[in-house]
């Protein structure tokens, strides 16, 4: 397969391959048609990272196998992002990182892999955008994270609260990562949203604890009636300037936009509301993002990797954007010394 580097210069980052030179369905998938990381000699300011771990689900599983039907889905991706006014792969070096391998039969050591891995790749200088997976990787991600940021904003797209206290006494599920996180301190409580919410509970204490550990929420139906502008705007504001980690469940979507994931609900958000509230956080310090739950032994013509990929696409944009932005703020005031 040909690698073509579509960059003319060394400092400049390398692309995704030519797709008007190598037919954009040729050649193993990364994501985007970008470099692995080690085509960059490991230096990446985004780092595109695949978990294929399933182990923490409570009903269908399957999401071991998302990352790469992503990556597969994400040939289509193109380098002008023009929602964003932005070439998210020009304005920062993304590669693909390939796959944290974590033990299927233990969880535990597998959420050890996960945080330890993670962690190296935030000590290179890069931000992950990681692809699940089931939720169960957030609680490692953020830990790693938050060693490095110290705690974070956090913005969870969800049908599901996943603030659920144990599943059959295990205390590392796809419904609990978020208790974890705030019972070890790893989160900023003033910033903590949930967007998408909706369906059944166990009961009505499920929002009392989820409130009591500072979580607002946005419903499926809020952004259906509020639009996704005055959301995106509340969200901003909730944020401010904290560093931000964006945990996206693909299963926010309706099963209309996104059929092929463990535990579907009625009554989600559109795929275009998705895009465009993260669109709208434009101005926010995204240091890291996850895509998860994406079970593609369910999906019907890509549609659910296809919207994970763009998903995942809007997230790289703003973090490529944030990246230049501070680059140019550096050389700005070097230049003005
Ligand atoms: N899809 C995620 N992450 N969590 C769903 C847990 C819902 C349940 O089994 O009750
Ligand atoms: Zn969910
Ligand atoms: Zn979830």
């Amino acid at each position: 397969m040909s690698t073509d580097d579509t960059s003319t210069h060394s400092a400049m980052p390398r692309g995704p391959v030519d797709s008007s030179r190598t037919p954009r369905f040729a050649g193993p998938a990364t994501f985007a048609r970008l470099p692995r990381l080690d085509e960059v000699q490991g230096r990446a300011d985004v780092a595109v990272v695949g978990v294929p771990f399933d182990s923490g689900v409570s009903y269908r599983p399957g999401a071991r196998f998302g990352g790469n039907a992503i990556r597969e889905a994400s040939r289509l991706l193109r380098p002008y992002n023009p929602a964003q006014d932005a070439s998210p792969f020009a304005l920062a070096q993304v590669a693909d990182a390939g796959d944290i391998a974590a033990n299927p039969f233990d969880i535990h050591e597998a959420v050890e892999t996960v945080e330890a891995a993670a962690g190296e790749l935030l000590e290179s200088g890069a931000r992950l955008m990681t692809l699940g997976g089931d939720h169960t990787i957030a609680l490692p991600l953020l830990r790693a994270v938050a060693r490095k940021h110290g705690p974070v904003a956090l913005l969870h797209f969800d049908a599901h609260l996943d603030t659920w206290d144990t599943y059959f006494g295990a205390e590392y599920t796809h419904g609990t990562p978020f208790r974890r996180a705030v019972e070890e301190g790893i989160l900023d409580t003033s910033a903590l949203s949930h967007v998408g919410t909706r369906g059944p509970l166990y009961g009505k204490k499920d929002l009392d604890d989820d409130a009591k550990m500072g979580f607002g929420i946005v419903t499926s139906a809020d952004v259906m009636r509020r639009g996704v502008d005055e959301v995106a705007d509340q969200l901003r504001q909730r944020i401010g300037d904290r560093p931000l980690y964006v945990s996206i469940d693909i299963d926010c979507l309706d099963p209309a936009h996104a059929p092929g994931t463990g535990t579907p609900e009625a009554g989600g958000m559109t795929s275009r509301e998705l895009l465009e509230i993260l669109r709208g956080l434009a101005s926010c310090n995204l240091v890291s993002a996850d895509v998860v739950e994406v079970a593609p032994a369910y999906d019907h013509a890509e549609i659910t990797a296809v919207a994970a990929s763009h998903t995942a696409y809007e997230l790289t944009t703003l973090m490529s954007r944030r990246i230049a932005a501070e680059r140019q703020e550096r050389t700005g005031t070097e230049s003005a010394d």
